[in-house]
């Protein structure tokens, strides 16, 4: 997929595109339902595009922590949206400057530049300065620029619109099958894997420590059953046992997650993982020395062997 960096205005585009705007963080089922739209609109000439925003706007105007997470890299969006037939990523560089971009600037100057043919967005969706305008807001003006828009009602789960904010809450309350309800697939994180203080095989839990995940929201810290895929040509998946947490019991001073895989053994240092949550076993506990510590993991293996049918 092309990825295109926008930093204010976009560059210039003579083919015409087919335009989903909107960060499209974790790719959930109300993101799908505008993917599903932009499929059904786009001829053969025209490119399908996302114009998707690098930051949240409550965390970049008003310092909300909540909004600093996300459920996806902008690689994982990338690699989602590839499979549902994006062509082509604008990675919009949100910051205070950029949020005064009025509704009419955005529309006849930025839009404008791009070519664009159908305009598809959700039914909540508001834009421009102190979100000033809304859906309907830009159907007007994109008529003035000779641009369709297409209003997606929201995709409603047990009487609550799919939105990344619920699943983001879900996957910091440790419930990983309501945010998978709402996603559509797994919650998922994709790091390498660091070296950590080499006790885990000491303890007889080896566990790989995956780094490069701060930009992901944390889920609560808990020991969950999962799944570790490696990325690599020919994708292979391991049942796992994931602890995310601070560690107390070992002293642990940062928020770290680990995967003990089940029926593994190897070297898998510097490679990439994808880390995927399927359900939270219990809370994560300071143990009173390390025997607690190990006996409760035997005990938690037991306790997903049993789940998996192992
Ligand atoms: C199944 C499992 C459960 C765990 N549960 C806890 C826990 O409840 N409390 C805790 O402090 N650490 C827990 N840990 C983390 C261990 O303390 C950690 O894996 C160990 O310190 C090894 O760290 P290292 O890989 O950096 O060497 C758990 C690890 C595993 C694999
Ligand atoms: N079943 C397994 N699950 C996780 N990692 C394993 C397993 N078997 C071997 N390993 C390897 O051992 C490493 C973890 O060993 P550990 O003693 O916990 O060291 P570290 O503290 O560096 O993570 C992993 O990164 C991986 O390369």
């Amino acid at each position: 997929m092309e990825m295109i960096e926008v930093q204010g205005q976009p560059p210039n585009n003579s083919e015409p595109v087919v335009l989903i705007i909107g960060k499209m963080d974790g790719v959930h089922l109300g993101h799908q339902s505008l993917l599903q739209e932009a499929e059904r609109l786009a001829t053969e000439e025209d490119k399908i595009a996302v114009y998707g925003f690098s930051d949240h706007p409550k965390w970049v105007l008003r310092g909300d922590e909540s909004f600093k997470y996300s459920l996806s890299t902008i690689e994982d969006r990338q690699t989602r949206l590839e499979q549902f037939g994006v062509d082509r990523y604008y990675h919009v560089h949100f910051t205070k400057e950029y949020a005064k971009t009025s509704p009419e600037e955005f529309v006849l100057q930025h839009l404008n530049r791009l070519n664009v043919r159908h305009v598809i967005v959700g039914e909540d969706f508001r834009f421009g300065k102190g979100r000033g305008s809304d859906a309907e807001g830009l159907a007007e003006l994109c008529q003035q620029i000779g641009a369709g828009v297409s209003i997606v009602p929201g995709v409603q789960l047990h009487d609550r619109k799919v939105s990344s904010t619920d699943i983001r809450t879900h996957v910091t309350q440790g419930r990983m099958e309501a945010a998978q309800a709402m996603l559509g697939r797994p919650f998922e994180i994709t790091g390498v894997v660091e070296k950590g203080e080499q006790l885990g095989r000491q303890l007889g839990f080896p566990t790989l420590n995956v780094g490069g995940i701060d930009e992901y929201v944390k889920v609560k810290p808990g020991v969950y059953l999962g799944l570790v895929k490696k990325v690599q040509e020919a994708p292979e998946y391991y049942y796992t046992l994931i602890s995310a947490g601070y560690r107390p019991t070992v002293n642990g001073d940062s928020y770290k997650v680990e995967a003990y895989l089940l029926d593994f053994s190897g070297d898998l240092y510097d490679q990439k993982v994808t880390v995927q949550f399927l359900r939270h076993m219990r809370d994560e506990e300071n143990f009173d020395g390390m025997d607690a510590l190990i006996e409760q993991m035997h005990q938690d293996e037991k306790n997903a062997r049993a789940i998996l049918g192992l």
